[in-house]
């Protein structure tokens, strides 16, 4: 098979634009504003005027529209062969990618409606490379739960490495209220939609080790250690509908691990995030039967392990947790306030166990020098 060397950038945006497509039917075909259930599931308030191949897209909207990107680097975010052996395909790269663009945008209430998508990769990848990110991308969209995003732009560069940068743009329906980081309060409720947590993180462990003669579960199973950590499941339902509830409600993905994000919630909130033991316990139970690891090291994957883009967020007291078909969401701690007597907390804003803060610098940080 060819390379990309050769093929020129208008033959490669073609492929990438071709294997993308457009939008997929439910959205798409509901184009009117207000057509959307309670949680403004099909309700579209913008739309494209001048679409890809221009010097730039336009897009009218009547809508709050929510701005989001993310980037990819190879060797920091992801390795195209890994110390394990195990093999990243441009399938399961496009998957992961738009899926962390798309869980930003759910973290703020809102649905994806348009990406944008700069690639930059060596001369000497396969030619069908580019189209095949693409359709991963689209697979995501459409499998996740975005199936009206359209890919209204992007750039394409060589570069000694692979790198990527995902813009996506969001739309909060018409009587939702943005999830912000800072509207936690004591006596709310924290709750996790989605996987367990620490089964991504897990899985990167398993593909960063070295391959060493003997029977690595990465060895005989690289298949699942990379769909664990190429194909999360952002719950995309859960977003826009709790910012259509009349409640006041704190989120945030969780990318660098509960423990990090939760932080980020209580000092955005200046609170304390008091996990529950017992559900922390469960899940490393868990994660540890069906990963093969010990207590100790499935404890901290759950804490501390990245890339899960489930959905944290606080309700208030009496709240009833929505209820989506198909989606896990689990009461895992209380919101605090700090330093009171009555309560186990601590006086720093932080996510806690049982009065002890946890030390959020065991998350993920691209510059913390580990
Ligand atoms: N280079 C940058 N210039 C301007 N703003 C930035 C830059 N890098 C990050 N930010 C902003 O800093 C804020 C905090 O970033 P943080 O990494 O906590 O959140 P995030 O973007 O949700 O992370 P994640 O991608 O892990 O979900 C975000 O609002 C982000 O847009
Ligand atoms: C090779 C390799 N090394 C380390 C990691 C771990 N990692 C990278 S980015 C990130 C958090 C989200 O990033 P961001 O905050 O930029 O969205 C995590 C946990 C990886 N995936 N691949
Ligand atoms: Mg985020």
């Amino acid at each position: 098979m060819g390379t990309v060397s050769g093929m020129g950038e208008r033959a490669i945006i073609a492929s990438i634009t071709e294997a993308f497509g457009s939008a997929s039917a439910s959205e798409a075909s509901h184009p009117k504003a207000g057509t959307g259930g309670a949680d403004g599931l099909a309700q579209v308030l913008s739309r494209v005027v001048v679409a890809n191949g221009d010097d730039a897209a336009v897009v009218a909207a009547n809508a709050r529209m929510v701005f989001t990107m993310d980037t990819s680097v190879e060797g920091q975010d992801f390795m195209l062969t890994w110390p394990s052996g195990a093999k990243t395909d441009a399938r399961l790269l496009g998957f992961k990618c738009a899926a962390q663009n798309l869980s930003d945008i759910n973290a703020m209430g809102a649905r994806t409606r348009y990406l944008l998508v700069s690639l930059s990769f060596p001369g000497d990848i396969e030619e069908t490379w580019p189209a095949e990110f693409a359709a991963g991308m689209r697979q995501a969209c459409d499998e996740l739960g975005a199936p009206g995003a359209e890919l209204i732009g992007g750039d394409v560069s060589a570069a000694e490495s692979v790198a990527v940068s995902i813009t996506a743009i969001g739309e909060l329906g018409a009587d939702s209220t943005p999830l912000v980081r800072s509207a936690a309060q004591p006596g709310d409720g924290v709750y996790l939609a989605g996987r367990i947590p620490g089964i991504s993180g897990t899985a990167l462990n398993e593909l960063l080790s070295p391959q060493v003669g003997g029977l690595r579960a990465s060895e005989a199973e690289p298949q699942r250690a990379l769909a664990a950590h190429f194909v999360p499941a952002p719950p995309l339902a859960v977003g826009p509908a709790l910012a259509a509830r009349e409640h006041r409600i704190a989120s945030i993905d969780t990318s660098d691990g509960v423990v990090r994000d939760a932080t980020r919630i209580a000092q955005a909130s200046d609170v304390a995030v008091a996990l529950d033991e017992a559900v922390i316990n469960s899940f490393a139970a868990q994660l540890a039967e069906s990963w093969n690891l010990t207590a100790q090291e499935a404890r901290h994957n759950v804490l501390y392990g990245g890339e899960d883009f489930n959905l944290l967020f606080t309700l208030p007291a009496g709240a009833e947790a929505p209820s989506i078909d198909g989606v896990a969401i689990r009461r895992i701690g209380t919101v605090e306030q700090l330093s009171q007597p009555d309560t186990r907390s601590g006086t720093e804003p932080g996510a806690y166990i049982a009065g002890r803060r946890l030390d959020e610098t065991l998350g993920f940080d691209h510059y913390s020098g580990v």
